[in-house]
């Protein structure tokens, strides 16, 4: 018999679980009326997820067995909610208008440091080296707000393929240059090493003091120094700040040069506004957890094994991957805060596109393919170009896609339409097997009045809550990501194999064979 508090218990031996199954089984598809709820001047429409007066009775009592709202408290308070890791994640902290004395101080030196660089035109060219949680919140900040042109040219070098500095390198000016590490742990190979071939550039170029030229974004202070730069070039966060929770610290300093510091101000302005909406609106009006609990219905009952998310908005481009990292880093895990293995399927694959690009790639696949997937809609009902005409046309085609997947189409109805081209009875009888559409596959419709840096805040703060809310009722750890490290390690052995270093006994025999060729056959 399990003693564990039900807030610790394996789901499946959960009542409030079997329950709420049971709830999804037996509810439509579609909610019979509209299901939207406004939260961060945005609307998010949940009509196309399953839903009953009983799936929200019974997704509520499992929140609160698994004691939701002290879990939640504990988050914002700043509590070792990262259990593995004995830390916090205090993310909101770093969006909260009056901080705790050393993220406002941090907050008030990246600021200073714009202004500066700004108000004495100082930096034509940023060079941004960081990866993943260091690398896609900046990529999708500037590529939301900078994609109409900025007065500085920025770069982003995150892979360890040397066409990709040498990419980030090629015809800026070194002189120019401003070169931001970006990196928690600074410790992260393909940022240091790439760092370092921007600084062989400078030199190269003549620069005597190549270090004057960079900065440092990173919770390891220590190591920036040891690796040669001065207290005043190093911009710190903390080890209770998750990497893929860091766009809200000193890691948006190079968003700030780029596209401006009130962007910036106007992200943390947004998410702020989502964490008062995620702590204070009940259940059933409560964004987030509609939408967590929403997804967790679509993976670990309806089998649904990914989530597709379609951002119709060409200057969303990098939210895929960031919310890829997002969820897939916090919520790819099999066992529970306790080591046990979770019974149920956890965090889906992430995948997607922008819209309507994602419409000549994919879709046929998600209307007709054997699986599906659930599909995250987000779109902006107003535009910041000049052509009405163009802005009309990608909210219809949202709406469109959104609504074959939600209603489908009978073999009924695609054998009259084929009838009414005057196609032969035994011809449209043929053809009309091939246009069918089940309906009835989820999505959600995330609509932002406009895209501005509040309401991309909001959005993001919003993807934050969810999987915290996620991570909670598999009871699983979403802060933490111990299975990054494993092939880091074995990519430090076999670097210093392809270089000479004796093979390691313990590869297996394919892996052995490359690296044998690979070495004899190093040019
Ligand atoms: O910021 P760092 O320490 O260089 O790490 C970069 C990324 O690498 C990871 O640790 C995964 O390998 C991510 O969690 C993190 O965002």
């Amino acid at each position: 018999m399990n003693t564990q508090p039900d807030s610790h218990k394996p789901l499946t031996q959960m009542p409030q679980w079997h329950a709420y199954v049971q709830a999804i089984n037996a509810a439509p598809r579609v909610a019979p009326a509209p299901r939207i709820i406004e939260a961060g001047g945005m609307q998010i429409d949940l009509t196309a997820q399953t839903y009953s007066a009983d799936v929200l009775a019974t997704a509520s009592a499992l929140l609160e067995a698994r004691d939701f709202v002290s879990a939640r408290q504990a988050l914002f308070d700043g509590a070792p909610v990262n259990t593995t890791e004995n830390r916090a994640a205090w993310h909101t902290q770093l969006r909260a208008p009056r901080p705790i004395e050393e993220v406002a101080e941090e907050r008030k030196r990246a600021l200073e440091f714009v202004r500066r660089s700004d108000s004495e035109r100082r930096w034509r060219n940023i060079v941004h080296i960081g990866i993943g949680g260091s690398d896609w919140g900046v990529r999708l900040v500037v590529g939301a707000f900078g994609y109409a042109g900025m007065w500085r040219n920025i770069r982003f070098v995150a892979n360890i393929d040397g066409h990709a500095v040498e990419g980030g390198l090629a015809g800026l000016d070194p002189r120019e240059t401003l070169i931001v590490v970006a990196t928690k742990s600074f410790k992260t190979a393909e940022t240091l090493e790439n760092a370092k071939r921007a600084i062989e550039w400078m030199k190269a170029a003549g620069i005597a003091k190549p270090l004057n030229q960079v900065i440092a974004v990173t919770a390891n202070p220590q190591e920036a120094q040891a690796w040669g730069l001065q207290q005043s070039q190093i911009f710190r966060f903390w080890d209770w700040v998750g990497g893929r929770f860091s766009i809200w610290s000193a890691v948006g300093v190079a968003a700030g040069l780029a596209v401006g510091p009130d962007v910036v101000a106007g992200l943390q302005s947004g998410a702020k506004t989502m964490d008062d909406h995620f702590l204070t609106a009940p259940i059933e009006q409560n964004a987030p957890v509609q939408l967590a609990m929403a997804g967790i219905a679509n993976r670990s009952i309806l089998d649904y094994g990914s989530l597709n998310i379609s951002a119709y908005d060409s200057r969303l481009a990098n939210l895929i991957p960031y919310i890829q990292q997002l969820e897939m880093e916090s919520l790819g895990k099999s066992v529970d805060r306790d080591g046990q293995p979770i019974t149920v399927p956890t965090g889906p694959a992430v995948w997607g596109m922008p819209g309507t690009d994602a419409q000549h790639t994919f879709f046929q696949w998600l209307h007709q393919g054997s699986d599906g997937a659930p599909v995250d809609f987000i779109a902006c009902q107003h535009e910041d170009h000049a052509w009405k005409e163009h802005h009309i046309q990608l909210l219809a085609h949202c709406l469109a896609q959104r609504e074959a997947l939600m209603n489908g189409k009978s073999y009924e109805q695609a054998l009259q339409e084929s009838l009414a081209t005057g196609m032969s009875e035994a011809a449209a009888r043929e053809l009309a097997k091939h246009k069918v559409h089940p309906g009835g596959r989820p999505s959600n419709l995330i609509m932002m009045p406009r895209l501005t840096p509040f309401s991309l805040g909001a959005l993001l703060a919003l993807y934050e809550h969810k999987v915290f809310v996620q991570g909670l009722v598999w009871g699983l750890n979403p802060f933490d990501q111990w299975g990054v490290e494993y092939g880091k390690v074995l990519a430090t052995d076999i670097t210093a194999e392809l270089k000479g270093a004796a093979p390691q006994a313990t590869h297996d025999a394919s892996t052995r064979y490359w690296i044998e060729r690979i070495r004899s056959q190093m040019e």
